[in-house]
């Protein structure tokens, strides 16, 4: 990002003038006050929204200049895993996975040997045919997880995604998303919990009323909260 603002129809400065650079491969948390603007950031990154001014490139895509039509294609480099999971509450463990490799059209002999791996990567093989609300918020958001990661994307970002879940399902998708990183997968990820953050000692980007004011490698969370 350069020298990026994004103001809310309202006037809301939620970000003003970010200069940052992810590489791939990193593991990133992004942490600050509430309101500081953390899920602005990550909106920026999955183009859920578009810079009011300065530039964001996502693998060398200057994202404001992606026609609406073309954002899926630039979204299928990127996993995205929310704090509420966003599962399709009609579909199965399995049918949820394999929704997103049939929205990018991939060829239906690929899919099932496909979602079955990463159900099995994330320890789902056995609960793969229950709907989300036979399944524990753990396990849900594992299923998430796997959705995010069944088209390789290129890096994963996380609003929140513990923030739902209690201490001992909180750390298993922590070592789920370690375990993805050190496979190749950047990982961007907003969060409020501080145990996490100052146990893995990754990089931490700390923003404050929509600007940076610390990015550190084995950083600490730094808040109270
Ligand atoms: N769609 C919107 N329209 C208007 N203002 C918004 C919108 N989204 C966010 N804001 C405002 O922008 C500022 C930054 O919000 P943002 O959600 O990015 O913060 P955050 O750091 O993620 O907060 P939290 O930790 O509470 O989730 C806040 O003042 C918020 O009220």
């Amino acid at each position: 990002m350069h020298d990026v603002w994004k103001v809310y129809p309202n006037g809301v400065e939620a970000l003003r003038g970010i200069d940052v650079r992810i590489d791939y491969g990193e593991f990133v948390y992004i942490v600050g006050p509430s309101g500081a603007g953390k899920s602005s950031f990550i909106k920026l990154m999955y183009r859920e929204e578009k810079p009011t001014h300065g530039v964001v490139l996502i693998n060398g895509v200057n994202v404001k200049r992606v026609r609406d039509w073309k954002i899926p294609h630039v979204r299928r480099k990127i996993g995205v895993v929310f704090q509420d999971f966003k599962l399709l509450p009609h579909m199965t463990a399995f049918e949820n996975v394999a929704f997103a490799m049939e929205a990018i059209e991939m060829p239906r002999r690929k899919i099932k040997p496909r979602v079955e791996e990463v159900l099995e990567l994330v320890g789902l093989s056995d609960r793969m045919h229950a709907l989300p609300s036979q399944l524990s918020g753990g396990e849900q958001q594992r299923v998430a997880i796997a959705r995010a990661i069944v088209n390789n994307p290129s890096f994963i970002i996380a609003d929140e995604p513990t923030g739902n879940l209690d201490p001992e399902n909180s750390w298993d998708i922590m070592y789920l998303l370690e375990e993805i990183n050190q496979r190749g997968t950047t990982i961007v990820m907003a969060t409020h919990n501080k145990e996490i953050v100052n146990t893995m000692r990754q990089r931490v980007i700390a923003i404050e009323q929509g600007v940076i004011v610390r990015d550190e490698l084995g950083g600490e969370y730094g808040y109270e909260d």
